[in-house]
């Protein structure tokens, strides 16, 4: 067989297991995945598939699912939505889920969201309600989806209140993360899905973080170090996950950067033109490092290398390189009161002691974190 056959045959380059009990499942990561959801979906006992994917991913790589659907036996209906942040809104989610109950997915069949986070939240909130619960397969065709959101079973929608605020914990019940699908991901995408693996190494493995400082096209580029970036990505979040599945403890530290970025999208009305999630995690986790800072927790100098580290890649890292800029620090404020982790009326934020040293921290001053929002916009 020629290096280009057997390239084009599916591959388990690597396993991560997220470890639920029962409930337990497999992300499963490498080249050609996609062209196997057929007979891994199958192997679930479904019948029927609803596919539910964006009108990009649909015109690169559906083609390649539904034939491999077909070739399996499986029967399959697609439901198609238009990319982007702003379909993740009730509207869209009552289209999907009536696609889904037009399609008669039953409760032993299986949806499968096809595309980035924004297919995945959505799909995964479609399975988590429809006729009280289908099994959802998350297949991420974004760095983004593929390093984070596919895993975990955060599902959901947003809100004019904010990002995130209706949704329900939906496991997936197989990851097939295809890394094929990212050589036609466009480079700002690349970029800000990238933000989030530097999260993990931020967290709480600076070797992680050193060892992608030192290969900042790790995940750029296709090859071996992009499979490593992945995966590690993913054994961290599924170890947090697999400890804390509600969040109801430091299943939160994976929220780092996401205070300040939340309240950054809420801002810029989730209008991708001007910023993407990744994005606003990167300008967040920036922040959160240069608050930690100037609370005295962190020492300067890691501050100054998570910036530079995602600058060097092209991230943004403050707030004013928004364009079009964002409303003032009482309005970034108010933003950030709908966050999740707010508990008796109090921020909770995620700080760091240095690279790799993050925590909740319970007990901010809320004074001391509007003065520091000003300063940031000043
Ligand atoms: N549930 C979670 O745990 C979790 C974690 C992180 C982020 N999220 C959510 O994920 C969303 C962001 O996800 P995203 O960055 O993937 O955004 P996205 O889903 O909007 O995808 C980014 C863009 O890339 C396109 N695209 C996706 N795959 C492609 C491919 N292979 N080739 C060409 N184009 C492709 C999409 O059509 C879209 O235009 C946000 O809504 C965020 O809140 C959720
Ligand atoms: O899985 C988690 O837990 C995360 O926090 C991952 C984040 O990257 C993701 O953006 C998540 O959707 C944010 O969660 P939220 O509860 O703040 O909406
Ligand atoms: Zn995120």
């Amino acid at each position: 067989m020629s290096l280009a056959a057997s390239f084009a045959e599916p591959q388990v380059a690597e396993r991560v297991e997220v470890g639920l009990g029962a409930r337990a499942y497999d992300i499963l990561i490498g080249p050609g995945l996609l062209a196997s959801a057929g007979e891994r979906i199958a192997a679930l006992g479904a019948r029927t598939v609803g596919v539910v994917t964006d009108e990009n991913v649909a015109r690169l790589h559906l083609a390649t699912v539904e034939r491999s659907l077909a070739a399996a036996g499986l029967g399959f209906s697609t439901v198609t939505v238009p990319a982007g942040e702003p379909s993740k809104s009730f509207g869209r989610l009552s289209e999907v889920v009536d696609g889904l109950l037009a399609a008669r997915i039953e409760r032993g069949d299986v949806v499968l969201a096809l595309g980035g986070g924004v297919v995945g939240d959505l799909a995964g909130f479609a399975a988590a309600i429809l006729r009280r619960g289908v099994r959802c397969v998350q297949a991420p065709t974004s760095l983004l989806a593929q390093v984070d959101s596919s895993v975990g079973g955060k599902t959901g929608i947003n809100s004019v209140r904010g990002k995130n605020l209706i949704g329900a914990f939906h496991q997936p019940s197989l990851v097939l993360a295809d890394v094929d699908a990212l050589d036609t991901l466009p480079p700002r995408e690349l970029r800000a899905g990238y933000a989030e693996v530097v999260k993990y190494g931020l967290i709480d493995d600076p070797a992680f973080f050193a060892w992608l400082e030192a290969r900042p096209r790790a995940a750029f580029e296709p090859g071996q170090d992009r499979i490593r970036a992945i995966a590690t990505s993913c054994r961290a979040k599924a170890a947090v996950v697999a400890r804390d599945e509600h969040e109801t403890g430091d299943r939160a530290l994976l929220n780092l950067g996401h205070t300040f970025g939340h309240a950054l999208e809420a801002d810029v009305a989730y209008d991708g033109a001007r910023l993407i999630h990744g994005e606003g995690v990167a300008i967040g986790m920036a922040m959160a490092f240069r608050f930690s800072v100037s609370l005295g927790l962190c020492p300067p100098e890691d501050a100054a290398r998570v910036e530079r580290h995602l600058e060097a890649v092209g991230l943004p890292t403050s707030p004013k390189a928004i364009p079009g800029g964002v409303g003032s620090a009482d309005v970034l404020f108010g933003h950030m009161q709908q966050d999740k982790k707010v508990s008796r009326g109090r921020l909770t934020f995620i700080l760091a002691r240095g690279i790799g040293r993050s925590f909740v921290a319970k007990d901010v001053d809320p004074a001391a974190a509007l003065a520091f929002l000003k300063r940031e916009l000043a």
